[in-house]
């Protein structure tokens, strides 16, 4: 064979570099799309109150009583009919009895006397106000005190915090532990609730082997599982693991068949592009049901969206910090809508950078970040095999399309990790 040797193409500086005449798709463009089509999925059914925290309605809560039921006292003190003027002085006799929770006077008192009436207890009839008992002489007989208390001072009326029939709570709510006192509040015994999403979890790749097992030469340990199933854990949903699956279609096929038929979302992670060895974006394209998105997104540009048995499919890049990156930004927002909830924003704040940084406009970037002195910090290198900097971050800063550089004290977002739920 003549000729010239082949030329190897020249190194591109920057291997992101958005390739001329390719379609990137910008995040929000990506997400609008998400949260367009996704709808929940999750079956309904009645829920017990005590069983319901972390599941989202199916339909409204309505209150069955009225809270509080009756007017009450504020405070430990003395029940009279106010109200007592401000530099009025007012000497009561006291009624037999007392007023306490759950023990309510049944007697009316009479026209000119007080009671002796306990935090939470209802008002008896013939009296409306409440003067603290720290506010007060008393004797076995009589008490003295001075005013301004105006009428209905130190009581809560009735229904001031809930009232009969209204709407408590409306579909789509992910109910929180407060949540949960305010139905019980207002006599919710039980909720129509929807089932926990289940979401099955497949590391795909030759290189992997099982933390514990012994690693040959080429291979690794799977670390996107560990960290997926517990992602899942924390987001309030329930994790299948399926285990890790080798580059052969038909083990992948086959988990995925299980993954469809167990849960109500599949993850996947690794294969996400279009390279020899990318078997799940390929077996989602053979079955027609396959989107490649080219998301203007650094890291977690491949992430491969498909259906396989009615179930949707989060192809999420292998990297490890772009599964976890794509999983916060598009997967966490999908499973909860997917759940039953309302599409969720990230939380986040604005903060100075503490670092300087160039970059390329036209793509989202999110950064792994941690706030020290009010200031966010940034892991110093943004290799997107780096697991380290995933553990050493606190939260992620997202750095808008448009920016080109970002100079220390310019304020940036941080998004914390824990308002992901992690
Ligand atoms: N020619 C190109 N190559 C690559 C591009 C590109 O645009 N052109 N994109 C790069 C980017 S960015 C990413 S991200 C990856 C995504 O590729 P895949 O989703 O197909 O992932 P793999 O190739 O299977 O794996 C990538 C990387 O991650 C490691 N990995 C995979 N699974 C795990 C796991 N469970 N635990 C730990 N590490 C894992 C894997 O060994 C690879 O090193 O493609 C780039 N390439
Ligand atoms: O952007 Mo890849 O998605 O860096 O790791």
């Amino acid at each position: 064979m003549s000729g010239a040797p082949p030329v190897p193409p020249p190194l591109r500086n920057d291997c992101f570099a958005l390739p001329p005449g390719v379609d990137w798709t910008p995040v929000d463009e990506a997400l609008g799309m998400l949260r367009a089509r996704l709808h929940p999925v999750t079956a309904v059914e009645t829920c017990a109150l005590a069983e319901a925290a972390g599941r989202f309605l199916a339909a409204p809560a309505v209150a069955r009583r009225a809270n509080p039921p009756d007017a009450n006292s504020a405070v430990d003190g003395y029940g009279f009919a106010g109200p007592l003027e401000d530099g009025e002085t007012a000497t009561l006799p006291l009624v037999e009895g007392r007023s306490a929770a759950g023990v309510p006077f049944a007697g009316r008192v009479p026209d000119g006397h007080a009671i002796r009436i306990l935090t939470g207890a209802a008002i008896p009839d013939g009296v409306d106000t409440v003067v603290l008992e720290e506010d007060v002489a008393a004797s076995a007989s009589h008490i003295a005190f001075r005013g301004p208390l105006r009428r209905g001072a130190n009581t809560r009326k009735a229904g001031e915090d809930v009232i009969s029939g209204a709407e408590l709570l409306g579909a789509g709510r992910r109910l929180t532990p407060a949540d949960l006192a305010y139905l019980a509040s207002a006599g919710v015994v039980e909720v129509q609730a929807r089932r926990p999403l289940r979401v099955a979890v497949i590391s795909t790749g030759d290189e992997l082997v099982e933390a514990g097992e012994t690693a040959e030469r080429g291979q690794i340990f799977d670390a996107n599982r560990p960290m997926l199933l517990s992602m899942i854990r924390r987001f309030g949903f329930v994790p299948l693991d399926l285990g890790r699956q080798p580059d052969d279609r038909a083990r992948i096929a086959a988990a995925l068949d299980r993954g469809a038929a167990e849960a109500d979302l599949i993850l996947t992670s690794g294969g996400a592009s279009a390279g020899d060895e990318d078997h799940v974006s390929a077996l989602l394209r053979e079955r027609g049901a396959m989107q490649s998105w080219r998301i203007a997104l650094k890291p977690g540009r491949p992430l491969a969206l498909g259906v396989w048995g009615g179930a949707p499919v989060f192809g999420l890049p292998g990297n490890p910090v772009a599964a976890m990156v794509c999983t916060l930004i598009f997967a966490r927002p999908a499973m909860e809508r997917l759940a039953g909830g309302d599409w969720m924003e990230p939380l986040g704040v604005e903060v100075p950078a503490a670092f300087e940084k160039r970059k390329k406009p036209g793509r989202r970037e999110f950064l792994r970040a941690r706030l020290r002195g009010g200031r966010a910090e940034v892991f110093p290198s943004e290799g997107s095999g780096r697991i380290s900097s995933l553990s050493w971050a606190e939260g992620l800063v997202e750095i808008e399309d448009g920016a080109r550089h970002i100079r220390p004290g310019d304020a940036v977002r941080f998004l914390p990790f824990s308002g992901f739920g992690l």
